[in-house]
């Protein structure tokens, strides 16, 4: 398909600020929360990202899309973001891997997108003010009408769970990603690892994976840990769950304020004590719930590849995937839970592990899709928890 951008695109927040650019997607108005990422690379991964569900995504890397789209890096069934803003995209796509250009994609999955947007401009804005509504559209609308389309709707309080999570259950087998020729050194580390941890060799453990918007990423590497993974909805009972005799759970990341999931909390809660629990994310967000915590907004989130976190216990330092709006509040957390990891930029919650029973999570995206691979780590921890039944600490931990 030859490369369109010829129709106009306008980005208006909801105090009425305005960004103009170019139509690189579908044609239409949509509306979201607005926010950026600071990744270089790993678009594609970004837009299939169920947790960007509700937002418009800007990329304030200045040139996005130079190595296409290609059949591996999808995270999960379709594209999830509201809408997608770039400074630059790129016409070509440059890379063996490639399979088509982003544009194509885009328009493709009917996704509403922008370039030529002053992206430092509206980081600047963000990180300045903080996240709001916005809306893009190509459709040329008007500024009022576009104020009082933002204004009229609201992020925090829509069940984006319910939208993006499975209809049945389903068990995790294969992904075309484990063909990629370009994974094949992860995935010989990954088994390496397995082995090492008992994953690989000895029979599998059974995982209940709760899928709020789970990355394919997060389930190979489960697979790879040494698990059997079943998917289950975020609807399924936490009976449904004792009863299926499955030796751990998962929970996965996901869209939208924790806060507003009250059934969710009751979900987890039910499980702690009972099962070993690993969460990312939202299911770390959820877990806090769960253990009597809870969660506040970031005035601007952490959404980017090179977010830096501590280890409190090895002081270690991992470089890591992160994708979040609201963080744990660690006064909120009962004695018995700890707060492992810190963000070094803003010192807020990254982990919290529980001292008396095998449950931890994390907030940042140790699956690496895309970004660095410094949390793998967690994945055999995981295995070994749920192969103990103890808690982390008295593993010695990462
Ligand atoms: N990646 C995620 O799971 C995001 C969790 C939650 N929706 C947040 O924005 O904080």
């Amino acid at each position: 398909m030859a490369f369109v951008r010829e129709r106009e695109a306008v980005l208006v927040l909801e105090d009425g600020e305005l960004f103009r650019g170019r139509a690189v997607g579908s044609h239409g108005t949509v509306i979201g929360e607005v926010c950026f990422n600071t990744a270089m690379s790993g678009y594609q991964e970004v837009l299939t990202d169920p947790s960007y569900r509700g937002q418009l995504v800007a990329m304030t890397f200045p040139q996005i899309g130079n190595y296409g789209v290609n059949r591996f890096d999808d995270q999960s069934a379709r594209v999830q973001v509201a809408g997608f803003v770039m400074r630059e995209i790129s016409e070509r796509a440059s890379s063996w891997r490639a399979t088509g250009t982003l544009q194509d994609y885009l328009s493709g999955a009917g996704v509403v997108a922008a370039d030529g947007i002053d992206t430092r401009r509206l980081t600047l804005r963000l990180r300045e003010r903080g996240v709001c509504r916005g809306v893009l559209s190509t459709e040329g609308i008007g500024i009022d009408e576009a104020v009082e389309m933002a204004c009229g709707w609201s992020y925090g309080e829509r069940d984006f769970v319910k939208e993006v999570t499975c209809r049945e259950p389903y068990a995790w087998e294969m992904h075309p990603a484990s063909e990629d020729p370009w994974r094949q050194e992860e995935s010989e580390g990954l088994r390496a690892e397995g082995r090492r941890v008992g994953g690989e060799g000895r029979s599998p453990l059974r995982l209940a994976a709760f899928d709020f918007g789970v990355k394919y990423a997060t389930l190979r590497l489960l697979r790879r840990a040494g698990f059997t993974v079943r998917v289950v909805p975020a609807s399924t009972k936490p009976e449904e769950i004792l009863a299926s005799g499955v030796d751990a759970v998962f929970l996965s990341n996901g869209p939208g304020d924790p806060a507003a999931l009250s059934s969710l909390h009751q979900t987890v809660r039910a499980l702690v004590g009972r099962k070993p629990i690993f969460g990312i994310c939202l299911g770390h967000q959820l877990l806090a719930f769960a253990l009597g915590g809870r969660t506040f907004k970031l005035k601007f989130g952490h959404r980017g590849a090179n977010h830096p976190v501590a280890d409190l216990m090895t002081r270690q330092v991992k470089i890591t995937s992160q994708n979040h709006g609201y963080a744990v509040d660690p006064e909120s957390l009962p004695p018995q839970v700890r707060v492992r990891e810190v963000s070094l930029n803003d010192g807020t919650c990254e982990a919290m592990v529980h001292e008396e029973l095998p449950i931890f999570s994390v907030q940042y995206h140790p699956e690496a899709a895309p970004g660095p691979n410094d949390g793998l780590g967690w994945f055999s921890i995981f295995r070994k928890m749920a192969e103990s039944g103890r808690p982390l600490d008295a593993q010695g931990g990462s």
